[in-house]
């Protein structure tokens, strides 16, 4: 029996022109758990509208961010990647989602490389139907499809690991140092409020009127996006000694017209900016590398919105990236499934 592990990020296009732009949302609205509409609306939808205008708006966003080396998450994940590996010893891949990096070739990586036990690990610290389900869910078909002599280790959200709560509160610390912020915003992706209550194990428990998601141990929180990110904030607040009303939660990036998380970030910064705020940080804690949400709607958007209302000062803290101590992270969690499958064989 061989181990490997295998890290799955969201994805990019292949380049940030309309075509590939199109290619990509395509397949990414597409899928059940991102737009979570029946086929036939969901095809109405994405194809016979979205797809007719996004793609063009949405390669002007990806021709703002794109670096030489191509998608910044990608760029950033494959980095990540490879200091990961540096920290284990058994063989570790990285994948995409959606895109030309597909979980299958990443999948086939590693039976390559003899592996027959595989970890995966969803790139997102908390769990959303729109990201590590979806992961989840492409893994198990794709294994009963094409590797049926893998052996898949699932991995949970990890918002609540102390050392991935250091390495986030460090790296938010580092950038604050010696600035005299008066608000810092923890703005993490939305996802349509209905998402919420699909993943409610508890089913029907979950009004979203504030009393269930905020309630602090109760096991049906596992999978609450609401509740995870909720929790990181507070966790944050507590680790960096934040005082009441410094800080605050906010969801950004909706599409469409139904009902996000709220408040929205856009709309915070501004009222914000108007209330007075002059020098306000804002933290992307939902994810793990910097991309077009974090580097074009929040470092160019959101400090464009605040400046317009009479703000000063814009710090964005960089997403965890490659640093060291996250990809150390990662390490200790594949080191402590190595030893837990070893212990019980
Ligand atoms: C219904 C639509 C969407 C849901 C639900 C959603 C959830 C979700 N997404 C991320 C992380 C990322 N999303 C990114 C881009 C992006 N997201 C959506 C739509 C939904 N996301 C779209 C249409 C796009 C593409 C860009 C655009 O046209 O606006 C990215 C960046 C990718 C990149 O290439 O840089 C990330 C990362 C999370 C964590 C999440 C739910 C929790
Ligand atoms: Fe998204
Ligand atoms: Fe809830």
């Amino acid at each position: 029996m061989k181990k490997g592990v295998l890290l799955v990020n969201l994805g990019s296009p292949d380049s940030p022109n309309p075509k590939d732009v199109k290619t990509y949302l395509d397949e990414f609205l597409m899928d059940e758990r991102v737009i979570d509409l029946p086929l036939w609306a969901r095809t109405l939808l994405v194809k016979g509208i979205i797809l007719n205008t996004r793609p063009k708006a949405s390669a002007k966003a990806y021709q703002k961010i794109w670096w030489e080396e191509g998608s910044p998450l990608i760029v950033l994940s494959e980095r990540l990647k490879e200091k990961v590996q540096k920290k284990v010893d058994y063989p570790v891949a990285l994948a995409m989602r959606y895109g030309s990096m597909s979980i299958k070739k990443g999948l086939q990586e590693l039976v390559d490389k003899g592996c027959t036990e595989v970890k995966t690990i969803p790139l997102y610290p908390q769990f959303a139907m729109a990201t590590t389900e979806t992961i989840d869910v492409k893994v198990d078909e794709l294994v009963a499809k094409h590797f049926p002599h893998v052996k898949i280790t699932r991995t949970p959200a990890f918002y609540g690991r102390e050392d991935y709560k250091e390495a986030l509160a460090k790296s938010i610390a580092e950038k604050l140092e010696g600035l005299d912020y008066e608000h810092i915003l923890f703005s993490y992706h939305g996802v349509p409020e209905r998402h919420i209550r699909k993943s409610d194990i508890s089913k029907g428990n979950c009004k979203m009127n504030g009393k269930c998601c905020f309630k602090m141990g109760s096991p049906q929180h596992e999978f609450c996006y609401r509740h995870q990110c909720e929790i990181t904030t507070v966790n944050m607040a507590k680790k960096l000694k934040l005082k009441n009303g410094t800080y605050s939660t906010t969801f950004q990036s909706r599409l469409g017209f139904d009902p996000w998380l709220k408040p929205y970030t856009d709309r915070t910064i501004e009222r914000m900016g108007k209330e007075g705020v002059k020098k306000m940080a804002i933290v992307t804690p939902a994810f793990v590398s910097d991309c077009l949400e974090t580097l074009e709607e929040i470092a160019m958007e959101g400090e464009e919105i605040f400046h317009e209302v009479g703000g000063k000062e814009f710090t964005v803290i960089p997403c965890l990236n490659d640093r060291d101590d996250f990809a150390q992270v990662l390490a200790n969690m594949i080191e402590e499934w190595a030893t837990a499958e070893t212990l019980a064989v």
